[in-house]
């Protein structure tokens, strides 16, 4: 089962999640990826699906066209835990 991250946690990893914010009212992280093109978002979107599914962890998001915007929280935990960090840092890769 995951654990929610303490606050020292929060404080070494969130800030080096770059773009990633936390989203007011909710345990949880918020991005908002642009594209060139819907084929690259859904290129994107298609890397994310396989990891996520390997992790058993997965994205809230929701695709217009060019953009991808991306809500990452545990519901096991209610709230963030490592697999969310872990989970932006493989995007942040994915995304270039
Ligand atoms: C059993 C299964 O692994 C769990 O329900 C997973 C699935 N994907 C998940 N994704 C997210 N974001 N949070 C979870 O707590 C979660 N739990």
């Amino acid at each position: 089962m995951p654990v929610k991250l303490d606050a020292q946690q929060r404080q070494e990893l969130l800030p080096s999640l770059e773009g990633w914010q936390l989203v007011s009212g909710r345990d949880a992280l918020r991005k908002e990826f642009v594209f060139k093109s819907f084929n690259q978002a859904w290129g994107f979107m298609n890397r994310v699906a396989l990891v996520a599914e390997k992790m058993g962890h997965h994205p809230e998001w929701f695709n217009v066209y060019n953009k991808v915007d991306i809500v990452l929280t545990t519901h096991d935990c209610d709230g963030l835990s490592l697999l969310d960090v872990e989970l932006a840092r493989k995007m942040n890769i994915f995304a270039g």
